[in-house]
């Protein structure tokens, strides 16, 4: 069997577990909203022409991954997945699809995403798995930075939503001071996130740490600058404020439908959208 065959064989085996995993499931609202949102993203932005494509971070990831695997090994051996961490690693090895790293490819065209919260701008905010920095990094290389949630996500002003903060990746040994710094500009509960099930604090995939600084919804009104303001203070890698970047963001609803939020300002709301598995995958 050559590379190709046992490429197209993982391929075609990944693609009916990846409908056996969610098709066959029985999925609650929210979980049936970040599949309608994801597969709605896909369809209208991996197009067969895409040979580099970034895979994001979270909870409606997988759906865009398993969307993908849908449209077939024919196309899918062709191409290359660039993934935003360990999770979106997996994820795609799991599919049978060829991982590669941004390094290889910083150009990429298209990067699919999800978020904590994005805006009416299509300002977001990322972060909450502590995958920022490489987020961005994908976002920044992409022609297209497509964005995927569920409804809880889709807000008109940054932090009404997410609460608990801004995310922000800290070189460790600076934690302290960048701590100490946001308290002055106004995020007096900013503070260290921690580990859930190991002593200490969250280490991200770039072995740097994480703060979480919520900040009163006046400093939320341009993310923009507050992100400057941020991205200044010495010790920060990367904040999880995504400005300018998204060029469409894709919610799924309770009721089935989608809205779509487009970089022009436009909003579709209501759009139905049939999460049947694509016929290449059914083949
Ligand atoms: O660091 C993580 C990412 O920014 C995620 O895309 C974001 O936190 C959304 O994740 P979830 O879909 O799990 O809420």
């Amino acid at each position: 069997m050559s590379a190709q065959q046992a490429a197209a064989a993982a391929n075609s085996d990944a693609n009916s577990s990846a409908q056996k995993s969610s098709q066959a499931r029985q999925l609650d609202p929210v979980e049936s909203a970040k599949r309608a949102a994801a597969y709605a993203a896909v369809d209208n932005h991996v197009k067969p022409n895409h040979v580099v494509i970034g895979i994001g971070s979270g909870s409606t990831v997988p759906y865009v991954v398993e969307r993908i695997a849908q449209q077939g090994a024919a196309v899918n051996e062709k191409r290359w997945f660039v993934p935003t961490g360990f999770q979106s690693k997996e994820l795609i090895i799991d599919a049978g699809l060829r991982v590669a790293d941004v390094d290889s490819f910083p150009s990429i065209d298209v990067t699919i995403d999800g978020a904590d919260e994005v805006d009416n701008a299509l300002n977001c905010i990322k972060g909450g798995g502590a995958c920022q920095l490489r987020e961005k990094v994908l976002a920044e290389a992409a022609n297209d930075f497509i964005v995927v949630a569920d409804y809880r996500k889709n807000g008109t002003q940054l932090g009404t939503k997410w609460t608990q903060g801004i995310p922000i990746e800290v070189a460790p040994f600076a934690f302290a001071k960048v701590l100490q710094n946001l308290k002055r500009m106004g995020s007096a509960d900013a503070k260290l996130r921690m580990g859930k099930a190991k002593a200490g604090p969250v280490v991200t995939d770039n072995g740097n740490f994480c703060i979480d600084a919520p900040f009163p919804l006046s400093y939320m009104k341009d993310p923009s600058e507050l992100l400057v303001k941020i991205k200044l203070l010495t010790g920060v890698v990367e904040v999880g404020l995504f400005c300018n970047m998204c060029k469409a963001a894709y919610f799924g609803n309770q009721d089935g439908t989608i809205t779509i939020k487009t970089a022009d300002g436009k909003v579709q709301e209501n759009v139905a959208f049939d999460a049947s598995p694509l016929a290449t995958a059914a083949a």
